[in-house]
């Protein structure tokens, strides 16, 4: 279950040094009312189907009986703590990045922050990931295989759900329709650690909430989400209402991303979501995004559109549709000059 939030937010700038640029969302308060999260069972031979049912009505869904060892998961959590406990100054050394590296407060190029701290990696071997961060943790080979692992693990239970939605959408064959663009050698996907600090200065300010990871959609195909016992994300539902999804370690969250809702013809929906920093505890969480090859055409199934009439995307790849999203803010509708109805 996940809480409804109350819709109208107000966004203040403080002037405190330690929250300097960092925004507030007021009057977060949970209401009586509670949505059902979707929880996918891997193991029940009908996930395809409820699948299908979260994606459209969510964009979102948790997922249980995942098959990826628990152990890969705790085991990178705590090599990625000893690399954000390291003295700031070490860490500063190895940023800022370009998209790539350890970054601090700042998201993206235009202007973004947080109250956050993150390693963003390329996870194609091809691409060269800034593989040097990991110097400065006291045993680089150690955590560099941790995120391999975890990473591999991932990538296998992502494919298996890419399927599963093929089959749910009525048997689109071939069945790896989807997950073909993931497993592909060039797929440009990446990988991100992010830590949010605790944000005591949150006392001070009855009923305030730091933002973290401010709101936003993810612009590839669908992210794969784990994170630790901390609470903190939410998102938003079809009627605009944020609702706080509960933590829980030992499963994943997957998030529709735009990528795929262009797949889909808009029948799957990519789901705004953002992360709200928590007083005392720090939330850790690992995501990997997973995209599509970038000279590859992003563009409705035709098995989902009858006539082209229908397609409500205009054509693009997904080199354009990325370098059209490093030119925005966080927060914006990246999606809309690639709809038909904004114009030729
Ligand atoms: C403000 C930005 C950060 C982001 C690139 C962008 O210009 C717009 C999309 C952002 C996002 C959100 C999901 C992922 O965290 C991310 C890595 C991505 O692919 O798109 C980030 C980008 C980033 O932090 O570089
Ligand atoms: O850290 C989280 O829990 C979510 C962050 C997120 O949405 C992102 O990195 O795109
Ligand atoms: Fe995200």
């Amino acid at each position: 279950m996940f809480y409804k939030e109350d819709q109208e937010l107000t966004m203040v700038v403080l002037s405190q040094p330690a929250l300097n640029q960092c925004s507030l969302i007021e009057t977060c308060k949970p209401t009586s009312l509670v949505t059902e999260i979707p929880v996918i069972d891997l193991s029940n031979h009908e996930a395809n189907t409820f699948i299908v049912k979260a994606c459209e009505e969510f964009g979102f869904f948790k997922v249980v009986n995942h098959g990826v060892p628990l152990e890969f998961m705790t085991k990178l959590e705590n090599e990625a703590l000893k690399f954000f406990k390291l003295a700031q100054s070490e860490k500063d050394t190895t940023g800022p990045p370009d998209p790539f590296g350890y970054g601090s407060r700042r998201i993206g190029p235009n202007g973004d922050v947080g109250w956050i701290e993150y390693l963003l990696l390329n996870t194609n071997t091809d691409v060269n990931s800034p593989k040097s961060l990991f110097t400065f943790h006291e045993n680089p080979q150690v955590f560099c295989s941790a995120v391999d692992n975890y990473i591999s693990a991932v990538k296998k239970m992502s494919f298996e759900l890419l399927e599963l939605m093929a089959d749910g959408l009525g048997g689109i064959k071939p069945r790896n329709v989807l997950s073909r663009l993931l497993s592909d050698e060039k797929s440009d996907s990446c990988f991100r650690l992010n830590y949010y600090p605790p944000c005591p200065e949150l006392q001070a300010l009855s009923g305030g909430n730091m933002i973290g990871f401010g709101e936003h959609t993810d612009p590839q195909i669908i992210s794969v989400l784990r994170s630790n016992n901390t609470s903190g994300l939410q998102i938003c539902l079809k009627d605009g209402t944020w609702v706080s999804v509960p933590p829980d370690h030992t499963s994943f969250f997957i998030n529709v991303g735009d990528s795929l809702q262009v797949m889909t013809n808009g029948r799957f929906r990519s789901v705004k979501h953002r992360v709200l920093a928590d007083i005392m505890k720090s939330r850790l969480s690992m995501i990997y995004f997973g995209g599509p090859p970038l000279n590859e055409k992003i563009a409705p199934l035709p098995s989902l559109i009858t006539k082209e009439e229908e397609n409500l995307y205009k054509e693009f790849t997904w080199c354009e549709y990325k370098n059209a999203g490093y030119k925005s803010k966080l927060a914006d509708y990246r999606l809309g000059e690639f709809e038909k109805s904004a114009g030729k």
